[in-house]
């Protein structure tokens, strides 16, 4: 449903989207995270149809971003990282202009959204904070029951009533069998509503992740306090996936070599042990150092 191939838009050698794939098939929600300035804004904007590539492109229902980009705009619902509003404008007139620019009639929808987000409407968009103007955004590309939703850090402003206002909202448009493609920086709305997740850095995909094999597979992670740093030697120089996080502690991560895990700990003087499953930040959260040089 939405394809990206091999998408490249250089703004310098080392700013800008350089040779992207993903794809997104129908009914899937995909989560597009990433640190900031890495190349997702650029990547929806691309899907949009507002930038031309330097080379590869992008496709939304067969159809090429840029070259179709009218009836691009058309079919998907759009959520901008920064939404500009015409003046003067309150939250309801704004809704009514879009809707009479889609030749949309039905206010069915749109009044349920707006319920839902408890959103005043004739409130002055100027006079709306943050999290109030980023509803209208939302109710704004929800509202005429697009199939593809590209959505710019949708719950960016949100309080957390209403982000799990918009997660519901995502797993019943999901149910709908529509297809998404959200940013974010929150790994636990990324996990709570996606198929598959993408990291981006540095505008290449760097990593890629089925969240349901993620919760099949379920690796575990331990938290391992010794008393020794003769212990943590031991543990680190093991074949196990380790990394110290304090003083003699350690975290480890168990993913069916649990009999090699009860070994290394029965030569150790454990002083305090602790478990939870891996999350999605666990695997990721590294890519985020900006520190770190791009492989
Ligand atoms: N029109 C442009 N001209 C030049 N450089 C640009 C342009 N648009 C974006 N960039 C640069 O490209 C990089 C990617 O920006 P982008 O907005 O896509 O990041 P992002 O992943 O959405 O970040 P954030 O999480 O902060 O929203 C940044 O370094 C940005 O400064």
């Amino acid at each position: 449903m939405i394809k990206v191939d091999g998408l490249t838009k250089a703004f310098t050698s080392e700013k800008g989207l350089f040779d992207l794939h993903f794809e997104v098939n129908k009914g899937e929600v995909f989560g597009y995270i990433g640190p900031n300035g890495a190349g997702k804004s650029t990547t929806i904007r691309h899907l949009m149809g507002f930038m031309k590539p330097d080379s590869g492109h992008s496709s939304i229902h067969g159809l090429d971003c840029w070259k179709n980009s009218a009836q691009i705009q058309k079919l998907a619902g759009y959520l901008p990282g920064e939404i500009v509003f015409l003046e003067g404008m309150t939250g309801l007139s704004f809704l009514t202009l879009i809707q009479q620019m889609r030749k949309q009639k039905e206010t069915k929808r749109r009044d349920e959204l707006i319920e839902r987000f408890q959103l005043d409407v004739k409130t002055p968009i100027r006079k709306m904070s943050k999290g109030m103007k980023q509803k209208v955004g939302i109710i704004a590309a929800f509202m005429h029951e697009p199939e593809v939703l590209i959505l710019d850090e949708p719950t960016s402003g949100l309080d957390p009533l209403m982000q799990r206002v918009f997660i519901d909202l995502i797993l019943e448009e999901k149910m709908k069998n529509k297809t998404i493609l959200m940013s974010s920086h929150s790994f636990h709305e990324i996990e709570r509503t996606c198929d598959s997740a993408g990291i981006i850095k540095d505008g290449r995909l760097v990593a890629y992740e089925d969240m349901h094999s993620l919760r099949t597979v379920q690796r575990r992670v331990f938290e391992v306090k010794v008393r020794t740093d003769a212990d943590i030697e031991k543990m680190v120089q093991s074949s196990l996936l380790t990394e110290v996080i304090g003083e003699r502690t350690v975290h480890i991560t168990v993913q069916g070599n649990d009999q090699e895990f009860i070994q290394l700990l029965s030569q150790c003087e454990v002083q305090h042990l602790d478990t939870r499953p891996q999350d999605l930040e666990d695997i990721f959260m590294h890519y985020y150092d900006r520190r770190e040089v791009a492989k």
